[in-house]
């Protein structure tokens, strides 16, 4: 397989795992620039270890990553990859403002032998991201009085303050109250649509009908399935009803049934679509 021009993500029989223990192995991905790919699959398969892995964050144990182009060994320009991890609210022990935490996502645009100054241009992305997320009026609330839906959007914020160019969320709407899933959706969908290329570890798909572009399916550490929206609904008939139903949805954040298809059935590894 030869590199794929304007990629930002390119993975090329990749595997990752633990102290040489393969959780993920083979996998084949490219994200390109303004694409929201979903990234789905059971509890266990192995998401979340495709996602650190591919940032460096875990053992690469095969295959070839490139990010922007480069191999990841060589590259160094993290600013351009915004993460926001699984499960992570701010620690109540935190005693700092909404702004003051977003405002470390700009750390990283400055060079770290001189004081953080915070410039006007800093002070202009940190209130853009604040914006984005809903949260302008807390911009000076103590992080530990929000909501852990509302910090959520603060490590959003944080994210996208370094001005990333792609943004890696790990189930950015789990484990929040049904009133903040649909503000994080909405703020993702804003995102979408000023073109912010994401991909999106979720089980909410129905959530996200309207933005995702493409979906990737890891099953047993495999991506079992990578194709747009509409070969997703022909496989599985999951997806075209979340979006069928979704504006009519009282509950946005039902769960569509996962494929957890048997290895034989329409998501086996071996038939999956591939790109
Ligand atoms: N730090 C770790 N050390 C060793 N094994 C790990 C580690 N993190 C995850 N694993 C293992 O890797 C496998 C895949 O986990 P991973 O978190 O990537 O799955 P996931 O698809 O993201 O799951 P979920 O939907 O529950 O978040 C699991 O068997 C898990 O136990």
């Amino acid at each position: 397989m030869t590199p794929t021009d304007g990629a930002i993500i390119e993975l090329r029989r990749a595997s990752f795992g633990y102290a040489d223990q393969p959780v993920v192995t083979g996998a084949n991905l490219t994200v390109r620039p303004g694409e929201v790919v979903a990234v789905l699959g059971p509890n266990g398969s192995g998401k979340s270890t495709l996602v650190r892995g591919l940032l460096g964050l875990n053992d690469q144990l095969g295959g070839e990553v490139e990010l922007f182009g480069q191999p990841r060994e060589s590259f160094s320009d993290f600013a351009r990859l915004g993460y926001v991890p699984q499960r992570h609210t701010l620690s109540a022990s935190v005693r700092a403002t909404v702004t003051e935490i977003v405002a470390v996502g700009r750390l990283s645009h400055h060079r770290w032998w001189r004081p953080v100054i915070r410039s006007a241009q800093d002070t202009a992305i940190i209130g853009r991201a604040l914006e984005l997320v809903g949260l302008t009026d807390r911009a000076h609330a103590d992080v530990a009085t929000l909501s852990g839906g509302q910090q959520r959007r603060v490590l959003i914020a944080r994210a996208l303050a370094s001005d990333p160019d792609v943004l890696l969320m790990d189930e950015p709407t789990a484990g929040v109250d049904a009133a903040n899933q649909q503000v994080l959706s909405a703020v993702l969908a804003r995102l979408a649509a000023q073109g912010t290329t994401m991909v999106i570890v979720t089980h909410e798909l129905a959530a996200l009908a309207d933005i995702v572009t493409r979906i990737v399916v890891v099953q047993s550490g495999r991506i079992a399935f990578d194709g747009s929206r509409e070969e997703f609904a022909a496989r599985t008939g999951e997806f075209t009803s979340s979006v069928d139903h979704h504006h009519e949805d009282e509950d946005r954040v039902t769960r569509p049934k996962l494929p957890g298809a048997p290895a034989s059935g329409p998501l086996d590894p071996r038939g999956g679509v591939r790109r």
